[in-house]
């Protein structure tokens, strides 16, 4: 058996500190050597539990050992780049959590980065691809099981957003999900963003403006929209109904289980996207773990990452104008072929 890959988690804040403790407790084949964060504090209390591991205040300080293979990055997505840029550099392969970076300009430049190292080394975190709801669906668009498919309607609901969550942020950082979603359901480019913002919540944080309708264009004509509500208040909520010739098809409905007492009925909600793709985190860290052991990343690319950068910015811009914007993509390179 191999040794276990040791893991550089760079950020341990809400999303690193979970990643942290699946790869300490759920994941075979790795295991957490180092955390970087710039809050000493927080990255002495992440590695308190894990034998071996080191705390770290500057990724520099990760490139400078020679004893680590490979970081798992759960900075803010404007860090991202600063981070990517020098792993690459290095040869060092990298799980980046979405977004690959908050615009197209910078994707750009980190896909240019992975080609002149000459392989894939970034799988860009978009776990929703690993849940079995979404696989399913997948595999009903492919085989046709029910005719071709039409629309896509999604439902992206969060309880509240964390302090300094922008307008833009529920495209960038929320969206940004549906675009790869759509990207994968038809395995098509999306072609034009159209974003609609009508009566807004007072929930909504002061810059804010919730919930916010958009719409996109595959390559092919399939429609797709999405209702981002970030300040939902009752829960999370990611889910997809989806058009068929000849059928109707819904994934992430209400979770089991379904309970009647006391003279009511129902199920639960879940209050936060760590319990509703818990199962779907752990299936991408553990395909990335396998992936990287065999040199190879194991879902979704920097290519991926950058084509959903060009659709954030296109919604971006969406958002102001009102206007159906065109998403631009530079040619795809020969890697991601
Ligand atoms: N896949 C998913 O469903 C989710 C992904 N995310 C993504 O995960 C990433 C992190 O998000 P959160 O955990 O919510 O953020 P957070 O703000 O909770 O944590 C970020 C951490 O990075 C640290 N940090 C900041 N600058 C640093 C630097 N220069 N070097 C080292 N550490 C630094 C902070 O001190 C903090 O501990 C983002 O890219 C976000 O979009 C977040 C939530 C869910
Ligand atoms: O990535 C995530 C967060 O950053 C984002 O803020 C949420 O809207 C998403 O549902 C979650 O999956």
């Amino acid at each position: 058996m191999n040794a276990p890959l040791r893991i550089a988690v760079v950020g341990a804040g809400r999303m690193g500190a979970d990643h942290i403790e699946r790869l300490h407790r759920r994941i075979a084949g790795a295991e957490v050597a180092a955390v970087v964060d710039i809050d000493r504090p927080r990255a002495e209390a992440a590695v308190a539990h894990i034998p071996g591991a080191v705390a770290h205040t500057d990724f520099q300080e990760v490139l400078d050992r020679d004893d680590i293979d490979a970081a798992l990055l759960a900075t803010p997505g404007f860090l991202h780049e600063q981070v990517l840029l020098p792993a690459l550099g290095k040869g060092l392969p990298v799980l980046c959590e979405k977004p690959l970076t908050p615009d197209a300009e910078s994707s750009w430049r980190v896909v240019q980065a992975e080609v002149a190292a000459g392989r894939q080394l970034v799988q860009v975190g978009f776990m929703r691809r690993f849940d079995t709801g979404y696989l399913a669906l997948r595999r009903m668009i492919e085989e046709r099981t029910y005719g071709e498919l039409l629309t896509l309607h999604h439902q992206h609901r969060n309880p509240t957003t964390p302090p300094g969550f922008t307008n833009e942020m529920i495209i960038n950082d929320s969206v940004v999900h549906e675009f790869d979603a759509v990207r994968f359901f038809t395995g098509e480019e999306i072609v034009s963003v159209q974003v609609r913002i009508g009566r807004s919540t007072r929930n909504a944080p002061e810059g804010q403006r919730d919930p916010q309708l958009v719409l996109m264009e595959t390559e092919s004509g399939v429609l797709a929209q999405v209702e981002a509500y970030v300040n939902a208040r009752f829960g999370y909520q990611v889910s997809t109904q989806a058009s068929f010739e000849t059928g109707v098809v819904g994934i992430g409905g209400d979770q089991e289980p379904y309970v009647r007492t006391e003279g009511r009925w129902g199920g639960s909600v879940t209050p936060g996207f760590e319990e509703r793709f818990a199962e779907a985190y752990d299936r991408e860290i553990q395909a990335w773990v396998e992936a990287t052991a065999r040199g190879e990343i194991g879902g979704p690319s920097a290519w991926d990452g950058y084509a959903t950068a060009a659709c954030c910015e296109a919604g971006v811009r969406a958002q102001s104008s009102g206007e159906t914007v065109p998403v631009h993509l530079e040619a795809k390179p020969s890697l991601y072929a």
